[in-house]
């Protein structure tokens, strides 16, 4: 291929809400040679336990990325000049067979030769994710942002849900189990036990109430404490924030994190070892002036900026 394109369409020529949705107007993967960061949406929410709709999160916060700008001053880094980042379309997963869809979207990730933020889906996807990226890695460090801990056995017997994906991971040995994390925890739970059995699989927790109290700093310094140089991988469960930022979600719980102090949090990563990272629970039918996809497309943004620091100098 010659004349590759690189960056987002210029907004100052051609209207932002003018053609095709790819993520922040980037090409599309089949434009380009290679992509050092692919953007995937992963249309899939067998696995949820309430609000069903995550499978159009991908679309929503395609179309919500539309303003974002080159420049990301919060990292002071223009992520789509260091790095050719493409937006790789959809991985299409059977709908009405979960463990099927886990192994489509095990192997679609683990085809690709750049690193991939996804875009949900249900929470579910996060373990096919994670396997892929510790079979390059090995077990990797998590940092999840979450008003729930996901680490619950099962629901109806099914393995694979919204609520277990990372029970499942550790069970599986592709978590690094000295460095896990929940940050933004709150609402009720099933019984005590929820919180004692999450201890016991190794995840320490930053409660919603926490990140109140300590402010975005400590939590950042507490954090990087236990991900040192790590192979780390975030995922953002959009229902971390509040409802009020975001009320596009499938199980939302009240007393949660503003988009401010999550994306304040992500900066604070700046120089980890990033190897992966995926958003997800955006589902549009319950949102509002696109408040949750907006918030998703800036942490989405915010996480190619990350791998943007990392990967060149
Ligand atoms: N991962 C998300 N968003 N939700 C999990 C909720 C599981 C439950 O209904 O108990
Ligand atoms: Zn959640
Ligand atoms: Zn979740």
């Amino acid at each position: 291929m010659t004349q590759q394109p690189r960056g987002p369409v210029d907004s100052s020529r051609t209207p932002r809400f003018a053609g095709f949705a790819t993520f922040a107007r980037l090409p599309r993967l089949d434009e380009v040679e290679h992509a050092d960061v692919a953007l995937v949406g992963v249309p899939f929410d067998s696995g949820v336990s309430y609000r069903p709709g995550a499978r159009f999160g991908p679309s929503a916060v395609r179309e919500a990325s539309r303003l974002l700008r080159p420049y990301n001053p919060g990292l002071d880094v223009s992520p789509f000049e260091r790095l050719q980042v493409a937006d790789a379309g959809d991985i299409a997963c059977n709908p009405f067979n979960i463990g099927e869809a886990v192994e489509t979207l095990q192997d679609a990730a683990a085809a690709f030769d750049s690193r991939l933020v996804t875009i949900g889906g249900d929470h579910t996807i996060a373990l096919p994710l994670l396997r892929a990226v510790a079979a390059k890695h090995g077990p990797v460090a998590l940092l999840h942002f979450d008003a729930h801990l996901d680490t619950w056995d099962t629901y109806f017997g099914a393995e694979y849900t919204h609520g277990t994906p990372f029970r499942r991971a550790v069970e599986e040995g592709i978590l690094d189990t000295e460095a896990l994390s929940h940050v933004g925890i709150r609402g009720p739970l099933y019984g005590r036990r929820d919180l004692e059995e999450d201890r016991r699989l190794g995840f320490g927790i930053l409660t919603s109430r926490d990140v109140m109290r300590m402010g975005v700093d400590e939590v950042v310094d507490a954090l990087r404490q236990r991900i040192g140089d790590r192979p780390l991988y975030i995922s953002v469960d959009i229902d971390v924030l509040d409802p009020a930022h975001a009320p596009g979600t499938g199980t939302p719980e009240a007393g949660g994190l503003t988009s401010r102090e999550l994306l304040e949090i992500l900066r604070g990563m700046a120089g980890a070892n990033l190897v992966g990272a995926d958003v997800v629970e955006v589902a549009p039918a319950y949102d509002h002036a696109e408040i949750t996809s907006i918030a998703a497309s800036h942490v989405a943004y915010d996480l190619v900026s990350l791998l943007a620091l990392k990967e060149k100098p």
